[in-house]
């Protein structure tokens, strides 16, 4: 059976995003439960055949880790999923200034960072997985606390429970499908809304260069969904452009605009996928 690796332990929003992945294809997979992302990532094409991780959120913007390694890796892009992401603050006490230890992972820190600066002398201690914060405010004894997924969670546990503690009520993440291999669904199926992620690579800078790249495809209608820039970590100031576009590589538009701006820059091709249904439901 094939694998798929995502965070654990079990109960992550990341393996909620692959679950939501393996229903969408139809298809069978064995799920291998990695402690990091790290991991995670080192294991596709050793021990996993795809990772399903959390790339961009709503309010926090990309996870770094995670843009870097498909930057530098030969991964592709086969599938898309946004999720909506709640969490609780769980404690032992309604005290909160006798809460001494705080455990948050680290990319949800920055996503309820209101509620975390309201905590007075708290160490704020981060972990891996959301999983892994509560389960560390299970295991330790003391005035200890924990920001979890609302629902990971049996109320009745704790003494101190605070629903919605994101700074957004709408907070989402978006995760990837990410696979040593291009996705299978290639051809170009009418009626899906595709989308293709590229790499432009920066490597012989000068004036008007991705104004150049970025009238290839505004030249031809084709629309950008997302441009950032990452660090090459090789020289100062020298970047890699993360580049989305609505529609599919093989769609004509998206097709020349990449052979032109293959002509003035390297550019690599991270596959296309069918885009995500945006979530509207607000939060409650
Ligand atoms: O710890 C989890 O539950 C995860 O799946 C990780 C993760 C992330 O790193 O972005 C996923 C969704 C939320 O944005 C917060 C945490």
């Amino acid at each position: 059976m094939n694998k798929l690796a995502t965070l654990g332990p079990k109960g992550t929003y990341s393996e909620s995003a692959a679950l939501k992945y393996i229903q969408s294809t139809n298809s069978q997979y064995e799920i291998e439960y990695f402690g990091s992302i790290k991991k995670v990532l080192n294991s596709v094409g050793v021990s996993s055949d795809i990772a399903v991780l959390p790339i961009e959120n709503f309010s926090e913007g990309y996870v770094s880790l995670v843009l870097d390694h498909l930057i530098d890796s030969d991964l592709s892009i086969v599938s898309e999923l946004l999720l909506p992401i709640q969490f609780s603050f769980v404690s032992d006490t309604a005290d909160l200034t006798a809460i001494d230890r705080l455990f948050v992972q680290f990319v949800a820190k920055g996503q309820c960072s209101e509620y975390i600066d309201g905590l007075d002398n708290t160490q704020i201690i981060t972990t891996q997985s959301n999983i892994e914060s509560l389960n560390r405010v299970l295991q330790e004894a003391g005035n200890c606390a924990a920001i979890v997924p609302s629902g990971s969670f049996d109320p009745t546990t704790f003494k101190h429970v605070v629903e919605n503690v994101n700074d957004y009520k709408n907070n989402q993440t978006r995760f990837l499908a990410l696979s040593k291999y291009r996705s299978q669904v290639d051809d170009v199926q009418a009626n899906t809304h595709w989308k293709t992620s590229l790499v432009v690579f920066d490597d012989h800078d000068r004036p008007g260069l991705l104004a150049e790249v970025l009238t290839s495809f505004a030249s031809r209608q084709v629309n950008l969904t997302s441009i950032i820039s990452r660090p090459t970590k090789i020289e100062f100031g020298q970047y890699n452009f993360l580049i989305d576009v609505q529609g599919h590589y093989r769609e004509q538009a998206v097709a020349e605009a990449i052979d032109e701006i293959n002509k003035i820059a390297k550019v690599k091709n991270m596959g296309s996928y069918p885009a995500a249904k945006v979530h509207v439901t607000i939060a409650s």
